[in-house]
């Protein structure tokens, strides 16, 4: 009895670091994978935050990550750089930096490819009623969310609005915590 630790407690403890440590090798990757989320300056305004909060909650991610900010001019153009030649770049960086977003990272199986799944289409006259877009806006031009369209977008997204620290590491804190 007592608090003396036996020869398996440590195996075990050390089994329990070493799927630790892969499960954080892995998480930037395959299917634990992270997503970036916004809620654009529409949704804030109109008190959706916390709707798209409960949709993810409930859907089983976690989320990692999470401020309120006001969008720069020069944080814009490096998240839609892609998008620079579009005729709606101008109106979008200006719609975007006209109030404040809330930033978040989820986590989760999947959930690059789900979360976009949950936000509907680009355009919400093409989203179906149960995806945030379908049941909340219906201009393209303001459509409430936005959400990482692959891991890759995802990492440099993350990387782009938040500092790793803002992060948090739900492995690091709890095994009961950690997803299959
Ligand atoms: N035709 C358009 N007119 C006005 N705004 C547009 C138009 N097309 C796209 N946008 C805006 O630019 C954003 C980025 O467009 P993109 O083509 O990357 O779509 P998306 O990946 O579905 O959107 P997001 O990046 O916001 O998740 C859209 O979410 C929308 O706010």
């Amino acid at each position: 009895m007592g608090s003396k630790r036996s020869l398996s407690d440590t195996k075990e403890l050390a089994d329990l670091a070493a799927k630790h440590a892969r499960i954080i090798e892995s998480g930037w990757t395959g299917t634990n994978e992270r997503t970036f989320i916004a809620v654009k300056p529409d949704g804030v305004q109109r008190r959706l935050v916390g709707e798209i909060i409960r949709r993810f909650e409930r859907k089983g991610f976690k989320l990692v990550g999470m401020k309120l900010l006001q969008a720069s001019e020069e944080e814009l153009r490096q998240h839609y750089g892609d998008l620079r030649e579009k005729p709606f770049y101008s109106g979008l960086v200006k719609y975007m930096s006209s109030g404040p977003i809330v930033a978040m990272v989820w986590q989760g199986l999947d959930v690059v490819k789900t979360a976009r799944k949950m936000l509907g289409e680009t355009n919400p006259a093409d989203s179906l009623p149960g995806t945030i877009r379908g049941d909340y806006c219906v201009e393209v031009g303001r459509n409430v969310i936005h959400g990482s369209d692959s891991v890759e977008s995802a990492q440099r997204e993350i990387s782009l609005w938040f500092k790793h620290h803002e992060l948090f590491c739900w492995e690091e804190c709890n095994e009961h915590w950690i997803y299959a």
